[in-house]
């Protein structure tokens, strides 16, 4: 056999065993419902958006059930700010004004959302986008942020209090990809600005998610941020309660929704990377665990982890397929 023949021979094996590797998490979570937070500081790159789609649709074909909840932070600055009204974030939260809030509005629903079905239908006729809004899909209730230990009003910002998922799930059952934008009314009807992460967290709780993945713009949840960027690996719902107000900006959310989507029974949530091209594939389908996973219960791992010294981060696969199973 020619040397050429004999290396495509083993360029082709090394395609099968990377596809192979990929088998016991097929089986895993095959038929799974997955909720997918993308954060808008993920979605700046024309690149990273495409790279995306593909994954949620890789995950569709390979049997999973896919659900996105997305962002738009950045996105919603830079409108308001071409249209000259004042923004701030306050506990990580956006002060939403009546005004601000059209703008909200407009930008999830009408553009963010949009382009994202575009990128996936791009693939097939799998998804379809819908806010909060419908089907009374999430009810919101005004809330405050935190700011130094004191609650102080942000406007017309909201939690999600009571969700609605059979609209969702009749996607799901049908074979789409629901692609959801995180903007809510209120018992009476009042459209209330939520956080995305907050969204995602409530929806993969009430759809009895297998897992949530937040995809934002750093590599996960560091310990010192700013001053250290070590990533912490595994953490379970006890220690993160503590961490979090310790916790600056955009954290604040995201590092909430996780508690609540593990305390809210999805059996694990995790933060990753956005910025690198399929770390959602890498995530669900490889032996790499990458980013931070937030577990319900302390685990010997997590334990473990509290406990090193070295920065050493032990890889969370192993313990997700032997003790975390479905
Ligand atoms: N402990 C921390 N670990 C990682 N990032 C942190 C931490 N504390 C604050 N941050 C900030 O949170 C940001 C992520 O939140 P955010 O900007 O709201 O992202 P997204 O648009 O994805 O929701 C990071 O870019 C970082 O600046
Ligand atoms: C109340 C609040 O802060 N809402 C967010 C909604 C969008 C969002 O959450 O976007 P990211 O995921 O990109 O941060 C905002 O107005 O920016």
């Amino acid at each position: 056999m020619s040397t050429h023949l004999s290396r495509n021979r083993a360029e082709a094996q090394k395609k099968a065993e990377t596809l192979i590797e990929a088998l016991p998490w097929f089986e895993r979570f095959s038929g799974s419902i997955v909720v997918i937070k993308y954060g808008g500081n993920a979605m700046t790159d024309d690149a990273l958006k495409r790279a995306f789609a593909q994954d949620i649709v890789f995950l569709r074909y390979a049997g999973l059930r896919p659900v996105i909840v997305h962002g738009g932070g950045p996105q919603i600055t830079e409108m308001l700010g071409r249209l000259d009204i004042p923004s701030e974030f306050r506990g990580g939260l956006r002060v939403t004004t009546p005004e601000a809030m059209e703008v909200v509005r407009m930008v999830l629903v009408g553009q963010v959302g949009r382009e994202l079905v575009g990128l996936i239908n791009s693939h097939g006729p799998f998804a379809v986008g819908l806010s909060g809004e419908d089907a009374g899909l999430f009810t919101a209730e005004r809330r405050t942020a935190t700011v130094d230990g004191e609650a102080v009003d942000i406007g017309l910002v909201g939690d999600v209090v009571d969700v609605r998922a059979e609209a969702v799930e009749d996607l799901i059952d049908a074979g789409r990809i629901p692609v959801v934008s995180s903007v809510a009314p209120d018992v009476d009807g009042l459209v209330h600005n939520v956080n995305a992460d907050t969204a995602a967290a409530a929806l993969a709780a009430a759809l009895g998610a297998r897992k949530l993945v937040v995809l934002t713009d750093v590599e996960g949840l560091y310990r010192d941020w700013p001053s250290s960027e070590e990533v912490i690996s595994v953490l379970d719902s006890d220690e993160l309660a503590k961490l979090l107000p310790t916790l600056a900006s955009g954290m604040v959310p995201k590092m909430e929704a996780c508690l609540r989507a593990v305390q809210g029974g999805v059996p694990q949530a995790h933060v990753i990377d956005g910025r690198v091209a399929h770390s959602l594939l890498l995530e669900v389908f490889t032996d790499e665990g990458i980013g931070t996973m937030v577990l319900p219960e302390p685990t010997d791992e997590s334990a473990d982890e509290t406990a090193d010294e070295n920065g050493d981060a032990p890889g969370h696969k192993a313990h997700k397929l032997e003790e975390n199973g479905a």
